[in-house]
């Protein structure tokens, strides 16, 4: 199989690593210095440092044809950019004819009135007749590079897609599990990452196990409600993509998401605590269109909408973790 990676970030580089174990990769980067500078290296030195590229990759930046016509030449197409790139390059692979997919975890920022969109969602309205779907699961891109047991789930209503995602990256450290919702996967990838500055922000603060362990839990729960709101199954949120990438996400040191809230906990502006990290967390990004989506849709999110008043700078750390266990007594449903 010849693989197409439109993206040389952390996630794009450990999965064009991985698939030259068995297919013949393309890794391609926006920056023309970028991919100079992983051809001379041979090693993502910017966001992956640390693991060289394999014989099976090739690195190139946009030629005269564009991301179009390279996909063309390949059997898959891999959109390795975070959420804030996918409209672009949905919109440049339209015409397609080969299988997409994109590994970006997230709500985009609204940029009109119908608010952030999920990747399927941008997908119908820029490249509608795009075979694709989603790449996800618990994953995170330093243990998939040195090749250390992974499951991740293909996520499409189309056969033709998922089974190419399995055909490209179930190997001997990767096992693929195809998955027809996929607005369950995607809401599962987007909302814990909201999630796992939670968890950070309650871990730096040192609130106890028990806490985390309810954070999680609740999490998941509004998580679940807000998913089968926007017509996912409920059961989506119990597998790799919701649950799975919950728990590694929001209890994973390696998670940006998750050193958000670390943090936070310290007192470190939002701005701060994203700049420190040299990589994108997609959470702190996403928090506002949750709540705002879920708003629209009666859905109950009150860990979410405190996160994004804490992000929002109008609650101090303790003032969030007062204001959630301030709250009436439930009934614990979904
Ligand atoms: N790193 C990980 O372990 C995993 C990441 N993901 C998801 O994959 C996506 C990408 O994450 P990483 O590769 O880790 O990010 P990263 O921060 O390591 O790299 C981001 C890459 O995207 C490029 N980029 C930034 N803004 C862009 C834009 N507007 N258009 C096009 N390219 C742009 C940057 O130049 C860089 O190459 C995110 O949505 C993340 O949630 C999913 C699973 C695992
Ligand atoms: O999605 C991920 C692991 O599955 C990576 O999470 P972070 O973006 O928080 O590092």
């Amino acid at each position: 199989m010849n693989i197409l990676v439109l993206g040389a970030g952390a996630w794009g580089t450990a999965l064009a690593v991985r698939a030259a174990d068995q297919h013949q990769v393309t890794l391609w980067a926006r920056d023309a210095g970028q991919a100079n500078a992983l051809a001379a290296t041979r090693e993502n030195t910017r966001y992956l440092p640390g693991f060289p590229l394999p014989a099976g990759v090739s690195v190139l930046a946009s030629g005269p044809s564009g991301i179009a016509g390279l996909a063309a030449q390949h059997d898959l197409v891999i959109v390795a950019t975070p959420m804030a790139g996918l409209r672009a390059m949905l919109a440049g692979l339209a015409a397609c004819t080969r299988p997409v997919a994109w590994l970006c975890k997230g709500f985009e920022a609204p940029v009109h009135a119908a608010g952030g969109l999920l990747g399927h969602e941008i997908r119908a309205e820029v490249a509608p007749g795009l075979a694709s779907g989603a790449l996800s699961g618990p994953s995170f891109a330093q243990e998939v590079v040195q090749g250390r047991p992974t499951a991740l789930v293909a996520a499409s209503e189309s056969e033709l897609v998922r089974t190419a995602l399995v055909d490209a990256f179930h190997g001997p450290t990767i096992r693929v599990y195809a998955n027809d919702d996929l607005v369950g996967v995607e809401v599962g990838g987007a909302v814990k990452n909201v999630l796992a500055i939670a968890t950070g922000l309650c871990d730096g603060l040192s609130l106890g196990l028990n806490a985390r362990a309810a954070l999680i839990t609740r999490g998941l729960a509004e998580m679940t409600r807000l998913g089968v709101a926007l017509g996912a199954r409920a059961e989506t949120f119990m597998g790799l993509s919701g649950l799975g990438d919950l728990v590694l996400t929001a209890t994973g040191d390696l998670s940006r998401n998750r050193r958000v809230g670390l943090l936070l906990a310290q007192d470190r502006s939002v701005e701060e605590a994203v700049d420190s990290l040299g990589h994108v967390a997609e959470g702190v990004y996403s928090a506002r269109t949750v709540a705002a989506r879920a708003r629209r849709l009666n859905v109950d999110m009150p860990i979410t909408r405190c996160m994004v008043r804490l992000l929002d700078g109008e609650l101090r750390p303790g003032q969030a973790v007062a204001e959630l266990m301030g709250r009436d007594p439930g009934a614990e449903t979904r």
